[in-house]
């Protein structure tokens, strides 16, 4: 287990050998098969936009809907999909303390399909969240790079957007390859001050699955 301290009080923990080849391999051909994948046509800055990925939402019980992107998935249950649970337990047994009780799953068909830049920033998850990613199958680049200061936020003159541009240093980049049967899991104020994305590969040539554990604070 890998901790990386990003600063001001972000963190990320890797995982690489989390779950055991075969078992996660078992785990991967069920969803594969048995998830009800869909691929939604998102609203991004007022454009349509077929979201370049298949994904599917789990929640418990009563918890608010989750909106993103104009896109209102539909919320499937644990009892539905009984490895789901078995997976989740795991990532329990590794995160002591944690209690996900939502799911986004993500299915990039290969190279092509992709997750842009974006933070996973919800008032409902609250300020520090901890997500936990599981991932299946095809291994995939995860980046992490730091949001523009807040202070450096809003409109600028062009000559101060540009020095801004240039002054992103090492510092504020990581990359991670997210391998079949790692975890990796963000936390303290990752998803307010940092944008993480998974890059379109052309050498991905199979299917990667991706897991990613929330907590909706009621
Ligand atoms: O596929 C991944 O590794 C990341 C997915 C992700 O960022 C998300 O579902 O919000
Ligand atoms: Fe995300």
């Amino acid at each position: 287990m890998t901790t990386f301290d990003l600063g001001n009080g972000s963190e990320v923990v890797h995982l690489p050998r989390f779950l055991p080849r075969d078992r996660a391999w078992d785990w991967f051909h069920y969803m594969d098969k048995h998830i009800p994948w869909s691929r939604p046509t998102l609203t991004i800055y007022g454009r349509p936009l077929l979201q370049p990925r298949d994904s599917c939402y789990i929640a418990s019980e009563g918890l608010p809907q989750l909106s993103y992107s104009g896109h209102k998935p539909h919320a499937y249950s644990w009892d539905d999909f009984p490895p789901l649970k078995d997976i989740l337990h795991e990532v329990h047994r590794a995160l002591p303390g944690s209690r996900f009780n939502s799911l986004v799953l993500n299915r990039y068909k290969g190279g092509n399909d992709y997750v842009s830049w974006h933070s996973d920033e919800e008032t409902a998850y609250g300020l520090t969240p901890e997500i936990a990613s599981v991932t299946f199958g095809c291994e995939r680049e995860f980046l992490l790079k730091k949001k523009p200061s807040r202070k450096a936020r809003g409109p600028r003159d062009e000559t101060t957007r540009k020095r801004l541009r240039t002054s992103t240093s090492k510092d504020d980049q990581l990359s991670f390859t997210l391998k079949h049967g790692s975890l990796l899991v963000m936390r303290g104020y990752t998803q307010r001050d940092w944008l993480h994305s998974v890059p379109k590969r052309a050498r991905a040539m199979s299917t990667r699955i991706n897991l990613t554990f929330r907590c909706i604070l009621q």
